[in-house]
């Protein structure tokens, strides 16, 4: 169960992001309330990852602003407030177990207490057998393992996904979405990009349709996929829609 000082809702507020002049995200408004994940669909192009690194802080916006609930309470913000994967992770070169604990290292917790948590981090990924392992020896879909093992070992309350599922093959990419759905239903709100459907489909709980750099549908997933209201997206889930 969440802290009563949650950080959600998640708000962007006309959020713009050029550059070089070009126009990348254009205006971009929403707010995302704890629940099941929200799934950002649309286009090569259309702008989802620079709207996740937005969301994350990693680059500030040309205009808008992020707001999570609660911002400046008691002097700063409920901890920890947000992670992000990216479509291919990123593994110190140091162990498995290491790794899953590197949060917990930077947070300042006590050794003993980081092994225990970052072991059981790794038991819910399946990777507990692999603790002392090289973590740059992994396969691809044992990374990305890894990497939701990291970015949830501090029970965060959003995690960014940026197309984790990419460059994995199909058993690896269901492992990755129990892994998903898992450190969905413990409270953590997902918001994830994907370009595969049939994933946003398994998945979503909401739907943005992000399309040059504009969002033109934020729905339920089942009213979505239903029938979306923006002709682009409807395009879009026909398969028409290129950019
Ligand atoms: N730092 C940057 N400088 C210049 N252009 C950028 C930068 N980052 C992204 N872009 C451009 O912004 C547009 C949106 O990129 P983004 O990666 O967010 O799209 P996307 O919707 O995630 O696409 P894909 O589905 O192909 O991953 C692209 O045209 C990209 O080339």
């Amino acid at each position: 169960m969440r802290a009563p000082d949650t950080c959600l809702p998640l708000r962007a507020e006309g959020l713009r992001y050029a550059a070089n002049g070009v126009p990348i995200l254009d205006g971009v408004s929403f707010a995302l309330e704890a629940g099941p994940p929200a799934l950002i669909i649309g286009p090569n192009g259309a702008g989802k990852s620079v709207l996740l690194r937005v969301l994350h802080g990693l680059l500030p916006p040309t205009g808008g602003a992020v707001r999570w609930a609660g911002e400046g309470r008691n002097g700063g913000r409920p901890m920890p407030r947000d992670a992000m994967v990216f479509q291919r992770p990123v593994m110190l070169r140091r162990s498995v177990l290491a790794n899953a604990g590197y949060p917990l290292k930077l947070a300042g917790l006590p050794r003993a207490e980081r092994r225990a948590r970052a072991r059981a981090a790794l038991a819910r990924v399946g990777l507990d057998g692999m603790a002392d392992r090289p973590a740059r020896r992994l396969s691809g879909g044992e990374q990305q393992r890894l990497a939701l093992a990291r970015a949830s070992v501090l029970n965060p309350e959003a995690l960014f996904l940026d197309e984790p599922t990419a460059s994995l093959d199909p058993a690896a990419t269901r492992a990755v979405e129990d892994i998903v759905s898992d450190i969905a239903a413990q409270g953590t709100k997902v918001v994830m990009t994907t370009q595969d459907l049939g994933q946003a489909r398994r998945m979503a709980g909401e739907v943005l349709f992000l399309h040059r750099g504009r969002l033109l549908e934020h729905a339920p997933a089942a009213e979505f996929f239903a029938g979306p209201r923006a002709p682009e997206a409807a395009a879009f889930l026909r398969g028409e829609l290129v950019w």
